[in-house]
């Protein structure tokens, strides 16, 4: 038996060991197991519709009880339901908790031990599995010998569900969009008898389709709950017109609160630091928790807030989906947040035992003109329109306008998140639980005074945040959407790595037209610098390389190759193969840096796609895609999987336009600027040189100076 010893038998007695599909039975199943007195909202319904074989879409609030929908059918009959979630530590989490009940769960990850996964392997393997739930990634569902084990028990009638987890990651309409999802969409070909059932958290009625459509559900019963959180009490407190600064507001809130656990979300790790310390100095037990994090820290900080030895963490994004401590009584955002659904997801977290919780929103103008230019610069120019990037970057300001707006208005708060999400809302919901409907006036008072404020400051409402900052962004916020941020394992996706960021960071975003060179240039030797550490403690350490890239990871940069080929094609006129000029261009980046390892190849990565962006001539595009796309119509890279001779070693952050192959230097390839030459080229149009970095043999000289 796989899924751990049993402490009670799988059926409540008297029931048999055939399926149960009635309201009764389902009901026994659920005291048996849960010790639930009674189904909660659309449970029931769900678990009927996918055990009679049909899809279904079920969106329910945070906390409404989602999980249950797929663990009961698969007590209800036998055989086993798939589950497909996001992040390790939330399967781990499950698991554990099923595994505690008698249920025999497992889930597949890389974190196990060899002998852990093959006992699974092997009870797949038999066709009869004793498993009723396994969860894995949507990396190792995309894996073809996993998908044919799955076929053959399929075969035999027993595989009777999958679940698609926190289903909006696969839609990049919505907030946390993972690359890693987008391979479920071929689920339905390969197990078309299966049922698939989707949940999500996620309102949005375009990520709703769009889950739909990505998962080809078939006819399915869409399940919709009331978002609305009736416990959470939503407040906004205005940065601009606080008596004292931010964080001792903060700690005094908390403190009037008493012991309470919560949740502070900022935008950046350095205020998660900052403001983790000051609360500590306050006597507010706390801790900070973000991807710059190693990960032991990380469950350490994780472990102590569960096991309430710490009352508040103060985090990124990164502390997201998965985070199961039902009695958190506040969520603070210090940062507005970039979009209503993120919002409601992480104010979400607070109350899930029913209880009064708060949501607590400080909002700064400051704040507002930083996330609008963050968003303005996270994508292309956008100055044409049409292109996927351009439309994300739209989608991107008018969610953010959203958030706004719910800052600055007068009205129910309630009501406006609600009907952001599309519900109807009676004035009557709210019964006086935000602080506009609580207290009109004084919002009202604040608002007046935050409109003089501004005017002081030759601001108007709003526009405010359409005014551009000259300040230079922290490339080390986690505001992410995360269709930029490649997961490139199996592993917890929300792990994030600082030297891919940075990079990542300067590879994608328009910063670089308004941050400072200098600032840039320390960015990346920070981020080079890092590396070489984490090279030096991973071999001391004796450690598998973190640095290694990943099947899926070249499969998201291909995806990102795409989208810039996409744009270059609609800029220059062109008629490209997508598919095939993006698998070259990765070839040739991943033939040249796949040795040194993560950092260097999504640096020329970043190459790449800045000289896609920039280019301005079609014939040196297609010269360089037509020398690369063989009449064959295969990628010549394909068959160079494995570089023999490595320039790579030189380990610069820039190629110097050596580039690609022997083949290509004798056709005169056009060069792919390096960093330092479109910093340099930059820097000789605005008539401002810099010897340091106007080549790459200076930034090569550069480097080795600091390496000795
Ligand atoms: N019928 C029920 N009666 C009482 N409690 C329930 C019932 N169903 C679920 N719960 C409890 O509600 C809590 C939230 O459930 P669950 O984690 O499944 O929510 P969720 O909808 O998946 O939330 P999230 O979107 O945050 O993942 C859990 O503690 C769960 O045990
Ligand atoms: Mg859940």
């Amino acid at each position: 038996m796989v899924g751990g010893e049993m402490k009670k038998p799988l059926v409540p007695p008297g029931a048999g060991n055939k399926e149960v599909t009635g309201r009764e039975a389902l009901l026994k199943l659920l005291r048996w197991h849960f010790g639930y007195a009674e189904f909660r909202g659309k449970q029931l319904e769900a678990i009927q519709t996918v055990m009679s074989g049909r899809d279904c879409f079920c969106l329910m609030p945070t906390g409404g009880g989602k999980s249950l929908c797929y663990q009961i059918p698969a007590l209800a009959k036998t055989g086993i339901v798939l589950v497909v979630s996001p992040l390790i530590a939330l399967m781990e989490n499950q698991v554990a908790a099923l595994k505690e009940k008698g249920i025999a769960a497992e889930y597949l990850s890389s974190t196990m031990t060899a002998q852990a996964k093959n006992k699974v392997h092997e009870d797949l393997a038999t066709g009869k599995p004793s498993l009723r739930l396994l969860y894995v990634t949507p990396e190792l569902l995309a894996m073809p010998g996993f998908l044919t084990k799955l076929t053959k028990i399929s075969d035999k009638g027993l595989l009777n569900l999958i679940a698609i987890d926190e289903a909006h990651c696969i839609s990049s309409w919505g907030h946390d969009f993972r690359p890693s999802y987008r391979k479920l969409s071929s689920l339905r070909d390969r197990l078309p008898n299966v049922p698939i059932l989707a949940l999500t958290a996620t309102a949005a009625p375009k990520v709703q389709r769009d889950v739909m459509d990505s998962l080809n559900l078939r006819n399915p019963l869409v399940l919709q709950s009331s978002f609305n959180r009736p416990n959470i009490y939503y407040e906004v407190r205005f940065k601009d017109l606080l008596e004292h600064d931010t964080y001792t507001d903060l700690s005094n809130l908390l403190i009037s609160y008493g012991d309470v656990c919560a949740i502070v979300y900022c935008l950046e790790r350095t205020t998660c630091e900052e403001l983790s310390i000051h609360l500590s100095k306050s006597g507010i037990s706390s801790a900070a928790y973000h991807a710059g994090l190693n990960s032991k820290l990380r469950t350490s900080v994780l472990d102590d807030w569960i096991s309430s030895k710490i009352q508040v963490v103060v985090a990124t994004v990164a502390f997201g989906m998965g985070i199961d401590r039902k009695d958190v009584r506040v969520v603070c955002h210090i940062n507005i947040p970039k979009s209503m659904e993120g919002f409601y997801q992480e104010s979400g977290r607070a109350g899930r035992d029913q209880l009064p919780a708060r949501s607590i929103l400080y909002y700064g103008t400051e704040d507002c003109k930083k996330m609008k230019y963050i968003l303005s610069n996270a994508s292309s120019k956008g100055k044409k329109g049409g292109s996927s990037e351009d439309r994300l970057s739209e989608k991107s300001l008018s969610d953010f306008k959203l958030m706004v707006e719910y800052c600055e208005a007068s009205g129910c708060r309630r009501k406006l998140i609600l009907e952001c999400f599309g519900e109807k809302v009676s004035p009557y919901l709210c019964r006086k639980s935000c602080d506009a409907c609580k207290h009109p006036d004084m919002v009202a008072k604040y608002l007046g005074e935050l409109a003089i404020f501004r005017g002081n400051q030759k601001y108007g409402l709003f526009s405010v945040c359409m005014s551009s900052s000259t300040k230079t962004v922290n490339s080390y916020s986690e505001f992410g959407n995360r269709d930029d941020e490649v997961s490139d394992s199996e592993d917890d996706i929300s792990d994030s790595d600082d030297g891919d960021e940075v990079e990542k960071c300067l590879a994608n975003s328009k910063v670089s037209s308004i941050m400072g060179l200098n600032q840039k240039l320390d960015i990346l030797q920070q981020a080079e610098e890092k590396y070489y550490r984490k090279q030096d403690s991973g071999k001391q350490a004796g450690k598998a390389d973190k640095n290694v890239i990943s099947e899926a990871l070249r499969e998201s940069i291909k995806q990102r190759l795409r989208i810039a080929l996409q744009e270059t094609q609609l800029r220059l006129n062109l008629m490209l193969d997508l598919e095939l000029s993006a698998n070259y261009l990765e070839n040739e980046c991943y033939r040249k840096y796949g040795k040194a390892g993560k950092s260097f190849y999504y640096s020329q990565v970043g190459s790449t796609v800045r000289w896609l962006s920039s280019t301005e001539k079609a014939s040196d595009v297609e010269n360089r895609l037509s020398i690369g796309t063989p009449v064959n119509n295969t990628c010549p890279a394909e068959s160079l999987a494995a570089p023999t001779d490595h320039k790579s070693t030189k380990t610069e952050f820039q190629t110097c336009g050596d580039a690609a192959s022997p083949n290509n230097a004798a056709q005169k390839l056009p060069p792919i600027p390096s960093f330092s030459e479109y910093v340099n080229k930059k820097m000789t149009k605005s008539h401002q040189p810099r010897d340091d970095v106007s080549n790459c043999e200076g930034a090569d000289v550069k480097k080795k100076a600091r390496l000795t």
